[in-house]
């Protein structure tokens, strides 16, 4: 740790938690092939998203929630890499939503005070820059929330839905769109409030927290933190090459050394599909 590095976290007056988000089912890459636990660059993605937040100084803490399927994995990989910030591994629900209101249940159970910093971010993300998550955990000094966005080269369009077709309803100015990423940051008491006024709604199904405190607690403002290009979610198997390209630059391997470990991911997804299949096939004979 640098001196700055020491004076800034010893400046601290609230813990600063991390969520790494990890009780997704990957419907979009591959259900029987769970996301979070391939490899990239030769690691598995989860592993890339806890070491993000292990490695940063100004992090004191880091929860990890799981699914019933990837929970003996995350726990040996935590177990063998020597994680020590990881206090606990819960496990998610149904919904995103579902798995971050586990991981502020704990928390209130372990007696986190109101003023903490919490960081909520995708396991699928491995890429995060150190400069987004401090960036979150100094807007936490202004705002009661801030996420990490990335302005967007595109232009929106929000629809409404006539039924067969949708149809254009407005085009935001383009400068004001961004991309939503993670970490998203809240003050402890701030994401609890907005949990809490979120559960009487019965049609409350948002996919990420930003939404949450948007919609529930519309005069908090949530801050923008500058995120990047390769803070990429890995969400299908196309985004794989891509990821493995960032890899590359990050561990300085060869592009050649990443296309191969792609070809060799997406022939073990193909394998694990065929028998996949080939057992549900079996169980309907
Ligand atoms: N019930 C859920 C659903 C999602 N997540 C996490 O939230 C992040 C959101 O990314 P996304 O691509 O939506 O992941 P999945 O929900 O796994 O993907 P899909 O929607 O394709 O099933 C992921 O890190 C995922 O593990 C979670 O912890 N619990
Ligand atoms: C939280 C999020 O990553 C922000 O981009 C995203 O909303 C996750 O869920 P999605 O279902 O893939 O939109």
């Amino acid at each position: 740790m640098t001196e700055r590095e020491q004076n800034q976290t010893k400046a601290q007056s609230a813990p600063v938690v991390a969520v790494v988000l990890a009780a997704g089912f990957g419907t979009r890459f591959d259900e029987n092939n769970p996301k979070q636990l391939v490899s990239v660059g030769g690691r598995p993605i989860v592993c890339w998203s806890i070491e993000a937040f292990e490695s940063n100084p100004r992090v004191s803490d880091i929860i990890v929630v799981v699914n019933a399927r990837v929970n003996d994995m995350v726990n040996t990989l935590i177990d063998e890499n020597g994680y020590g910030k990881v206090r606990a591994i819960v496990p998610g629900g149904e919904e995103r939503v579902d798995s971050t209101l586990a991981a502020l249940e704990l928390l209130k159970q372990a007696g986190v005070p109101g003023n903490a910093k919490i960081l909520i971010h995708d396991s699928v993300r491995p890429f995060v820059a150190r400069s987004s998550i401090d960036g979150c955990i100094d807007a936490l000094d202004r705002f009661e929330a801030a996420t990490v966005a990335f302005a967007s080269t595109d232009t929106v369009l929000l629809t409404e839905d006539l039924g067969d077709r949708k149809v254009v309803r407005a085009v935001p100015d383009r400068p004001d769109t961004f991309r939503a990423q993670t970490p998203q940051a809240f003050r402890f008491d701030t994401i609890n409030k907005a949990y809490e006024l979120a559960a009487a709604d019965p049609d409350f199904h948002p996919t990420d927290d930003t939404r949450v405190v948007v919609d529930y607690l519309p005069d908090t403002p949530v801050a923008i933190v500058e995120g990047s290009e390769t803070n990429l979610k890995i969400t299908t198997q196309a985004d794989m090459p891509i990821a493995e390209g960032i890899a590359a630059k990050l561990t300085g391997r060869s592009a050649a050394a990443a296309g191969e470990e792609a070809a060799k991911q997406e022939a073990k997804a193909r394998m694990r599909a065929v028998f996949a299949e080939a057992a549900a096939e079996m169980r309907r004979h």
